[in-house]
């Protein structure tokens, strides 16, 4: 299978309005098609703003990134229709069921009726929802909803895939459901990028991760490289040893 880049980010750098400083600072890293690459770091580290740089919600101050499939760059007007975002808000109208959530968002790409109604039949399978898919979501447990926001994210089959916090607030069923769908969709081709706090989780996800911290990428490479070479025994001491104990508040 072909495995070369998928996205390169170059020198990205992003400061908020009225903010004094920097919430990232020249971001350099490499994600390859294969990779479930994760974003790790302490509160405020900078993980929500370079995920939503990637996926084209905000713009960054200065940088570039280009996003590959099969070692082709995607256009800009490619990249709605290519890449797929599961923010760590639910992105679905709780008033809604399942299948008409899905209608909904589904309607906004370019899927034909008989398209979308396979898709969304298809995806409440896969994740479990099909006996709620006609249920308002507002009625939904963590887990459940979580799986919803999964689900609106992966509508249009997207070959690359951001995920901010997929498993907050869920119960060991409901994540352990979303992590094996996730390491299927990845072995089926998609690129997965994700942030997550739960570092055993992250440890036995991603192949590869970039821990940040201060807006600044403090370790990169392979999980198991990354242990070895700072002589970590797990993701959680690498963790501390990189970027201490202090709280971050
Ligand atoms: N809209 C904004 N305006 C100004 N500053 C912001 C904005 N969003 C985030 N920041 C600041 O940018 C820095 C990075 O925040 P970000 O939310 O990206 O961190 P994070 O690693 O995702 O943290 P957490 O783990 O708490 O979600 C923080 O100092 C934060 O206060």
């Amino acid at each position: 299978m072909y495995n070369g880049p998928s996205i390169q980010i170059e020198n990205v750098t992003k400061r908020y309005k009225s903010a004094q400083e920097d919430s990232l600072s020249r971001v350099n890293l490499q994600i390859n098609e294969s990779d479930v690459y994760g974003l790790l770091g302490p509160n405020g580290a900078g993980k929500t703003t370079l995920i939503s740089i990637l996926c084209g919600i905000i713009p960054p101050s200065q940088g570039n990134i280009a996003y590959y499939i099969n070692g082709t760059e995607i256009s800009s007007q490619e990249r709605r229709s290519r890449l797929g975002f599961v923010p760590q808000e639910y992105a679905f109208y709780q008033e809604l069921t399942p299948k008409q959530n899905l209608d909904y968002f589904g309607a906004m790409y370019n899927l034909s009726k008989a398209e979308l109604s396979v898709r969304i039949d298809e995806l409440l399978e896969e994740l479990g929802l099909t006996k709620v898919a006609d249920k308002e979501v507002f009625k939904f447990s963590g887990g459940m909803k979580r799986r919803v926001n999964l689900a609106i994210g992966l509508i249009h089959k997207p070959a690359i895939l951001f995920l901010d916090e997929p498993t907050v607030g869920v119960d060991v069923q409901s994540k352990n459901a979303i992590i094996k769908y996730l390491e299927e969709i990845n072995k089926a081709g998609t690129t997965i990028v994700y942030t997550s706090h739960h570092m055993s989780e992250a440890e036995e996800f991603c192949n590869r991760i970039a821990l940040i911290d201060h807006g600044k990428v403090v370790a990169e490479g392979g999980m198991s490289d990354l242990l070895a070479g700072n002589d970590a025994s797990s993701l959680q001491d690498l963790f501390i040893k990189l970027t201490g104990e202090e709280y971050r508040d």
